[in-house]
């Protein structure tokens, strides 16, 4: 039987099925063409069709559609918005027989505060930085019968671990007119007989943010408003204080419990705490407090074991499949990776025995997410590590040509960095001191950016607001860490590295070989200078490994050496 439409219609079947005739599907679209065809000009699959034999691809060559590109992104910048309190409630009870009852106005709800917690389930910022802002709940004003207005949802940021955040501005408006009060109560006392209490220097009323706080019963005239005598706010304790400004954090391991950074505004109090003898039916209550708003920048330095560093089309991706179950996208172009991947390296080839023994120092586990002074490490069998590929750094990468430095954020923070060198492209030597030019200028940029960042850090912000958080540990402890980290001497050079020298199935390829082996050994020796030029820089074993990562070679060697230095 003819196949309906086998004519006219099926010029259209490409664009109505097109993955049917895509060109890895090319086989089996003609295959269940010809099956649901059987007209004699279907075309059969047939061994000479180059579409059908010619084709190589396999896990380390795959063809360049074949890979998973996640959403990704390592900045983002959000504006954070605490819950504004709920206002009190003005109310009185009204029942049969009892038509002026006492005050029965429920308390405002509290607003809702937004935490930040670092996690190991998230991988990127990129749902952060598409919603900019953030708002938590705000509190439900209160009503009569005593009933208390329900309290803002409070929101958790979930960020991955290795994140940083920074505080760009914030406004707080009780903090400012907490200010503004203190200000004028201290005018007051010094200039009392000078100056009428309620008018200012240029002689216009001042506006009282007390005052502004209350809210008072609709059904009052303005004279009589007016006139009305409210009583001194009272002083409440507040269940968060608004963390030091400006923030810093350094999510650097996941956090057990979730941090504040922008703590809900309080909800106003109902009438009935106004009641007293002189006072039995108080015709106010008042508002909720206006919550704070807050910039934030966060920014996301990836936490791999390892780090692969090369010019673009070096081989890292290939190599980071060869060792790892990554699908990174390979190419034979330029900037084929167009953001970071990580991939983990699995010890025990999933059988239970690791292939190498090693061992992690791992920290014992404290519920402050801040301590420093923790017990002695431990030491547990290390089971698996991570790598991180990175776009390819190209010369003058630093003018920010090519995709820029700014990738080499995400490897900063390696143990190890590994340098994939292509043994075809060029003087192997002048590669891999063209990419240490590179890093070193990186890492001096770094460094004059986390300078200038500490002398920022220094100016008080918050003078002249009233707040006091010295007793505050959130601030005092991530300063501690701030200090660690500094004496600790985080730079680039002082991290232990090596060379892999891809390509090496390529013919002519022994002597570029050679060459590095020789210049490497001529630093260990300390014969030749550190390549980035920096002084004291880690050169206590620098060695080459050849590898074919097209083919599998090599590998293992490569696993055993990193697995050497992230021991160390
Ligand atoms: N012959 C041979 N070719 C390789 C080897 N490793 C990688 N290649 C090829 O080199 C090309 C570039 O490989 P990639 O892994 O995409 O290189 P990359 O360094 O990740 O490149 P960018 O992401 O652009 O920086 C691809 O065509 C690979 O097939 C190898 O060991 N031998
Ligand atoms: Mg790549």
């Amino acid at each position: 039987m003819a196949c309906r439409g086998s004519r006219g219609p099926r010029v259209f079947l490409p664009f109505l099925y097109p993955s049917l005739f895509n060109p890895n599907g090319t086989q089996i679209a003609r295959a269940s063409l010809s099956k649901r065809c059987s007209s004699t000009e279907a075309a059969a699959p047939t061994p000479h069709d180059p579409a059908t034999t010619h084709n190589h691809h396999h896990h380390l060559n795959p063809a360049p559609d074949d890979y998973s590109m996640p959403n990704f992104a390592d900045k983002a910048k959000l504006s954070l918005y605490a819950g504004g309190g709920g206002h009190g409630c003005i109310s009185f009870l009204r029942e049969a027989y009892m038509d002026d009852g006492p005050p029965n106005g429920g308390d405002g709800g509290h607003g809702g505060s937004i935490y930040i917690q670092a996690t190991h389930g998230e991988t990127s910022l990129h749902k952060l930085a598409r919603r900019k802002f953030i708002r938590a709940g705000k509190g439900k004003t209160g009503q009569g019968s005593s009933k208390s207005g329900q309290r803002g949802d409070d929101v958790v940021i979930t960020v991955p671990v290795g994140t940083i955040v920074r505080e760009l501005s914030r406004n707080d408006p009780e903090a400012e007119n907490e200010a503004i009060t203190t200000t004028r109560m201290r005018r007051r006392k010094k200039q009392q007989a000078l100056i009428p209490a309620e008018m200012g220097e240029d002689g216009e009323p001042i506006e009282d943010p007390q005052r502004a706080k209350w809210i008072l019963y609709p059904g009052i005239s303005t004279s009589e408003a007016k006139r009305m005598s409210l009583p001194p706010l009272p002083n409440r304790e507040r269940l968060l204080r608004q963390p030091k400004a400006p923030v810093y954090l350094d999510l650097s391991r996941p956090t057990p419990r979730p941090i504040l950074l922008a703590a809900g505004a309080l909800g106003g109090l109902g009438n009935p705490h106004f009641a007293s003898r002189d006072r039995a039916k108080p015709m106010f209550a008042t508002r909720g407090e206006q919550p704070i708003t807050m910039d934030i920048e966060m920014e996301l330095k990836l936490l791999a074991d390892v780090g692969l560093v090369g010019l673009p089309n070096a081989g890292k991706s290939t190599l980071l499949r060869a060792i790892s179950n990554s699908r990174a996208r390979v190419g034979h172009w330029e900037f084929t990776t167009l953001q970071p991947n990580i991939g983990t390296v699995v010890l025990d080839n999933n059988k239970g025995r690791p292939l190498v023994k090693s061992y992690r120092q791992v920290n014992a586990t404290s519920d402050d997410p801040w301590a420093v002074n923790l017990p002695e490490p431990e030491r547990e069998q290390r089971t698996r590590f991570t790598i991180a590929d990175i776009p390819g750094l190209i010369e003058g990468a630093h003018l920010d040509r090519g995709l820029g430095i700014a990738f080499l954020r995400h490897v900063e923070r390696a143990g190890v960095l590994a340098f994939v060198v292509d043994l075809n492209n060029g003087n192997a030597v002048e590669a891999l001191k063209a990419l240490w030019l590179e890093v070193g200028l990186y890492a001096q940029m770094r460094e004059e950016e986390e300078q200038h960042r500490k002398r920022e850090a220094q100016i008080d912000w918050s003078a002249g607001l009233g707040e006091d958080s010295s007793d505050s540990t959130f601030w005092t402890t991530t300063k501690t860490m701030e200090e660690a980290r500094n004496t600790g001497g985080l730079h680039i050079a002082g991290k232990p590295w090596f060379v892999v020298a891809t390509k090496c199935d390529l013919p002519d390829t022994k002597a570029n070989f050679e060459e590095l082996r020789e210049y490497l050994a001529a630093i260990t020796r300390g014969d030749e200078p550190h390549p980035s030029g920096v002084e004291d820089a880690w050169t206590k074993d620098c060695a080459v490994i050849p590898v074919s990562a097209i083919n599998k070679h090599g590998i293992d060697r490569v696993i055993h050496w990193t697995v050497g230095l992230l021991d160390g």
